[in-house]
């Protein structure tokens, strides 16, 4: 796994001071079932994408992100512990070299094979996505586990466009990626990449949705970390190590 831990001579912006890496509020961490605390106050989140904001799935070293046009409101979150409407702007996985381990996040110290990561940013207060990033309440993140059980038509049609990797896309709905269960915990944390910034507000589904052998093994595991013409390396273990959970309460949405 890659180790982010590496401290960046962030510029600090005189509007808002930044939060180092190496800061209080890191993620990804271990959620601790018996120690998240229900809070009735929790709303349900409230998820509406427009399919056809779908861009393009590429491939940018690290993980492969499919890409939404996030200049207008059309793909938004809401309600859940968010104050404000967030839009989005991709969505990425995280995996593992071998289905012992892959997601970025564990419960009770559990890993999962893989972890999706929708990225919303607070379009409401801040101008650009880059701007959000530096902000405590600049991103939401919207985290789902993926487990090995039956086949996932919707992931499907991702997997199909991979060999291809830069994909332009016409229509794809990520809410189907998304469990039905209305579950979730939250916490205050981080980008799991550079620059590390403690601006995302995480939402972990409680339930994972299921993906078949073949949809993990081959997708995610034939990718490559580097460009054509180099030695290749396969694209496995893209995932940061747990950081440590320091002063904060994970909460649940239910009981
Ligand atoms: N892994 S993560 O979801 O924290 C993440 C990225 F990888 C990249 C950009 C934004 C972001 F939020
Ligand atoms: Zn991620």
């Amino acid at each position: 796994s890659h180790d982010w831990n590496v401290l960046f001579p962030l510029t600090s912006h005189a509007s808002s001071p930044l939060s180092i890496p190496g800061g209080t509020r890191q993620s990804p961490i271990n959620i601790q079932w018996r120690d998240s605390v229900y809070d009735p106050f929790l709303k349900p989140l409230k998820i509406s994408y427009d399919p056809s904001t779908c861009l393009h799935i590429w491939n940018n070293g690290y993980s492969f992100l499919v890409e939404f046009d996030d200049s207008t409101d059309k793909s938004i979150i809401m309600g859940g512990p968010l104050e404000n409407q967030y839009r989005l702007k991709q969505f990425h996985f995280h995996w593992g070299a071998i289905n012992e381990w892959g997601s970025e996040h564990t419960v009770d110290s559990k890993f999962y094979p893989a972890e999706l990561h929708l990225v919303h940013w607070n379009a409401v207060v801040y101008p650009t996505f880059e701007e959000a990033v530096m902000e405590g309440n600049g991103l939401a993140v919207i985290g789902v586990f993926l487990k090995l059980g039956k086949h996932h038509e919707g992931l499907q049609t991702l997997v199909d466009a991979l060999p291809a990797i830069k994909h332009k896309f016409d229509v794809f709905d990520p809410s189907c990626l998304i469990p039905s269960c209305p579950d979730y915990w939250t916490y205050a944390g981080s980008l799991t990449t550079p620059p590390l910034t403690e601006s995302v507000t995480w939402i972990i589904k409680k339930k994972p949705i299921e993906v078949d052998e073949n949809q993990v093994s081959f997708a995610f595991r034939m990718l490559l970390f580097t460009s054509d013409g180099e030695e290749e390396k396969r694209m496995v273990d893209n995932f940061r190590p747990l950081q440590p959970l320091m002063d904060r309460t994970v909460r649940s949405s239910f009981q």
